[in-house]
C-alpha cells in the first residue's frame, strides 16, 4: 500500500496579514519541480483568505486549523467547514493538543467536527499524543488508544481511508526534544494497529499517519524513512519558508 506523503505547516497563533502572504509565496515558489509530496499549509482563520490567494493554482493546499460542528447560525466567533471549503481549503485540524489542553477540547467534540469535516468534504487531521507524565507512566498506549477510539466514533469504513492521524506527543512539541525514529514508529505502528482492528486491513493500509513535535529539516528524513510515517505535521519550522522547504526536500 503506496501512501502519498502530506507535509502539513500549522502555523498556529503567528504571523500577521503581510508575514502570512510571505511565507505562503516562499513555499509555493520554492517547492521542487514535479514534487511527489502533498503539501498544505494551515494559517490563522482570518489569514486563510490571503494565503488562498497565494496557493490558489499550485500544488500547495490550504488548511483550517480547528471548526466548529454546526451549520450557519448563532455561533459567535466560530467558522464552519462550509466556510473553511468556501475559501479554499480542502484539510482542517482537528483535536490538536493545544485545543485539548486551554479550550478543554474532548474527544467527543473532536468525533463531532470529524463528522462535520467529512460532511464538508475536508480532510480531517485528528491529533493524539501522550503528556510527558503520561508517557512516564507507560500510559502512551493506553491515552492514544482512548484518544483514537474516541475522536473516531461513528466513523464507517467507506469515510475512514480518507483521514489523517496525527501522532503528536505533547513533550515533543515546540519543546526542541523529538521521539526518536525508533519511538514514533512504535506508536505509528501501534495506530496501525488499532485502526487496523477498527476498519480492516485495506482500509488501515490506506490512513495517512503524520508525525508532529520538533521536525526540522534535520529530523524528517530519518522519520519519515520509517514504516508507518506518512508525513509530518510542522508547527515552528512551518514559520520561516527556507525550513519548511528543506523538510520537503528531504522527504
Ligand atoms: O504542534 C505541532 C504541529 O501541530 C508541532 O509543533 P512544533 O513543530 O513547533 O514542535
Amino acid at each position: 500500500m503506496t501512501r502519498r506523503i502530506l507535509i502539513a505547516g500549522n502555523w498556529k497563533m503567528n504571523t500577521r496579514r503581510r508575514d502570512a502572504a510571505a511565507l505562503a509565496k516562499g513555499v509555493v515558489d520554492g517547492i521542487p519541480k514535479e514534487c511527489a509530496v502533498e503539501i498544505a499549509l494551515c494559517p490563522p482563520s482570518v489569514y486563510l483568505g490571503t494565503v488562498s490567494e497565494c496557493v490558489v493554482g499550485s500544488p500547495v493546499g490550504l488548511g483550517g486549523q480547528n471548526l466548529y460542528a454546526a451549520a450557519d447560525g448563532a455561533f459567535t466567533g466560530e467558522v464552519n467547514a462550509g466556510m473553511l471549503t468556501d475559501i479554499g481549503c480542502s484539510y482542517v485540524i482537528l483535536g490538536h493538543s493545544e485545543r485539548r489542553q486551554l479550550m478543554g477540547e474532548t474527544d467527543a467534540d473532536v468525533s463531532k467536527k470529524l463528522h462535520a469535516a467529512l460532511a464538508g468534504n475536508l480532510i480531517p487531521i485528528v491529533c493524539v499524543g501522550e503528556t510527558q507524565e503520561q508517557r512516564e507512566n507507560n500510559e502512551t498506549e493506553q491515552v492514544v488508544s482512548d484518544q483514537l477510539k474516541g475522536s473516531l466514533a461513528g466513523l464507517d469504513e467507506a469515510r475512514a481511508a480518507g483521514i489523517v492521524i496525527a501522532y503528536e506527543p505533547v513533550w515533543a512539541i515546540g519543546t526542541g526534544l523529538t521521539a526518536s525514529p525508533d519511538q514514533a514508529e512504535a506508536v505509528h505502528a501501534f495506530i496501525r494497529g488499532i485502526l487496523t482492528d477498527d476498519f480492516g486491513e485495506d482500509v488501515a493500509g490506506q490512513i495517512r499517519l503524520q508525525y508532529g513535535g520538533s521536525v526540522k529539516p534535520g529530523n524528517a528524513a530519518e522519520l519519515l524513512g520509517q514504516k508507518n510515517i506518512d508525513g509530518a505535521l510542522v508547527g515552528g519550522a512551518s514559520l520561516k519558508a527556507e525550513d519548511f522547504l528543506g523538510i520537503i526536500n528531504a522527504v
